[in-house]
């Protein structure tokens, strides 16, 4: 009896979400997008691939076009497989697709007041502007300065405990976030305000005094400071910031950490991976690197119009393991059609970064770790697809901090490579360990280490990997040898200095320790 009543019940609702389907829109005429057959109520919840689900829509692709249509329960859900689907939903009709998901943990967690998390409204509109103040195209040009600082701390760093690199890039980059956000100057190594900031998240507090126990006023003080330009910036009325000047200081620090310390320390992360796996590569970067920086100072954000292979190594990290490989979930706000289709309501759009990045007509054999592919004559080829464009997202909700971290990526790789060789490690008996490319899967996909056995061996590998510059060609063996002296060993606290980085000229003065 009772199974009789549960399945006229489900013969009504199935019933009802047709007519309705029907009668409510114009477009609830059309059919939806291809996909996967879809189950009674489960729809294709059992579907969704557990692993590396970015390749698994790229393949279905190939059977159903790049606009897929799938149901997890009654969630409908859009995968966009081409950056022209991308463009056209979330670029041209970003109005109507620029919403996230309503998830009742996210505010019930603490974590309501992260832009990159906030419902397309008013509220995110005005954190988002203010954001925009700080890391648009013109205003990222003052913190040249922090990514010198953040790329000598983290060359110190690596140098004296390389097993230690996903500490380091994470102190590194969430060190520069503070100091960029609050103007804070942090210690070299083991600072409780990165420390308690990152514990503070983790717990998703709200505010910022309990972060940073003893510490508050100071991170107070320099928030309001930077409200206060905020507002100039704005010509608005103190008054209307109010809300920001609540949650600005927790906001400035929660786009840093998960959207821009982990992003970066992942892309950074694939940069390690390829100089293992691709060496000729490497030498080809570090021998640009001799002839337009020379051997006597580290980079500058002034070499870097003559630094073609550099900046094409740059696009290649974005491209060959993108980090957010399905991108931040957007969804619609009402029906829609496109190409003939119907968008339901409050669909997630997902954008399949990884398939627009490894399409191979846009990128020919997309597997391989390829900065020549954006060169030509040697100088940027312009007519290679930037993977800027898809790498950051699209629309309304595209990355604030991609001006940033372009520049963050740039002088990080750059240094690295000027200072180290980064090799394969060598087993007992002197053979190259043999590493395969291993992406996690997850929101964040990040590069691992992992040698033939399958043997996670991340950071104890790195040990083995970074060493001062000393395998290149015999020209640039020496000269950097030289360089690799000049970055000595200070017998007296065993930090490693960088002398002529002591310069005034050079702006640094205070930052080299
Ligand atoms: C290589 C580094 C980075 C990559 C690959 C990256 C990528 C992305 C992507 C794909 C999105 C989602 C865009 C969308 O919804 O369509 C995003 C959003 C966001 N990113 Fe980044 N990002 C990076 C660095 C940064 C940095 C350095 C910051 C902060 C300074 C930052 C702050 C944000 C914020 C706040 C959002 C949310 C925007 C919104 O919802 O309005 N990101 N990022």
């Amino acid at each position: 009896m009772f199974a009789i009543a549960l399945l006229g019940a489900l013969v009504l609702l199935l019933l009802w979400g047709r007519i309705n389907r029907f009668t409510s829109s114009p477009y609830r005429k059309l059919p939806l997008p291809p996909g996967p057959r879809s189950l009674p109520f489960v729809g294709n919840a059992l579907h969704l691939p557990k692993l590396l689900p970015w390749r698994e829509y790229a393949q279905w692709s190939k059977e159903y076009g790049d606009v897929i249509f799938l149901r997890a329960f009654s969630q409908p859900i859009v995968i966009l497989n081409s950056l022209e689907a991308v463009d056209d939903l979330l670029e041209r009709r970003s109005s109507n697709n620029s919403d996230r998901l309503t998830v009742e943990m996210i505010e019930l967690s603490g974590w309501g007041w992260n832009p990159g998390l906030m419902r397309y409204g008013t509220r995110w509109r005005r954190h988002r502007r203010s954001f925009h103040q700080l890391m648009n195209q013109n205003a990222v040009a003052k913190y040249e300065p922090y990514h010198y600082e953040a790329a000598r701390r983290l060359l110190r760093l690596l140098y004296h405990e390389p097993t230690e690199f996903a500490r380091h890039l994470r102190y590194v980059f969430g060190a520069t976030s503070l100091e960029v956000a609050y103007g804070i100057q942090v210690a070299e190594k083991d600072d409780p305000l990165t420390a308690s900031a990152e514990r503070a998240l983790a717990a998703g507090s709200e505010y910022i005094p309990s972060w940073f126990p003893g510490g508050g006023f100071k991170i107070k003080a320099n928030s309001f400071m930077l409200l206060e330009r905020v507002s100039c910036l704005e010509g608005e009325a103190y008054a209307q910031e109010e809300e920001i000047a609540k949650n600005l200081s927790a906001a400035v620090y929660a786009v840093f950490v998960p959207g821009g310390i982990d992003t970066t320390v992942t892309v950074v992360h694939c940069f390690f991976l390829a100089m293992v796996l691709y060496p000729q590569v490497q030498m080809r970067a570090q021998e640009e690197l001799a002839r337009v920086v020379g051997v006597e100072r580290l980079p500058r954000f002034e070499d870097r119009p003559y630094l073609h292979y550099i900046n094409a190594l740059c696009k290649e990290c974005l491209r060959w393991q993108p980090v957010l490989p399905l991108g931040v979930a957007h969804r619609s706000i009402s029906d829609d059609e496109y190409r003939g289709f119907h968008i339901p309501a409050g669909s997630v759009l997902l954008q399949n970064l990884w398939a627009i990045l490894h399409d191979p007509k846009a990128y020919p054999d997309p597997e391989e770790f390829r900065p020549e592919r954006f060169l030509k004559n040697g100088e940027l080829d312009l007519s290679v697809r930037d993977p800027a464009v898809a790498a950051f997202g699209a629309g309304r909700r595209i990355c604030p901090g991609r001006y940033f971290s372009d520049m963050s990526l740039f002088m990080t790789v750059a240094s690295i490579l000027q200072v180290f060789n980064i090799t394969p490690p060598v087993e007992s008996q002197g053979q190259p360990v043999k590493i395969e490319p291993k992406m996690t899967t997850g929101t964040f996909s990040l590069a691992l280490f992992r040698d033939i056995n399958g043997t996670f061996a991340h950071a104890a590998l790195l040990a083995d990997i970074l060493k001062p510059s000393n395998a290149l060609s015999n020209r640039v063996l020496t000269r950097r040898s030289i360089v690799w002296d000049d970055v000595a060993m200070q017998p007296s606290t065993g930090e490693v200095v960088i002398p002529y980085l002591t310069n005034k000229n050079v702006g640094l003065a205070s930052i080299i320790k």
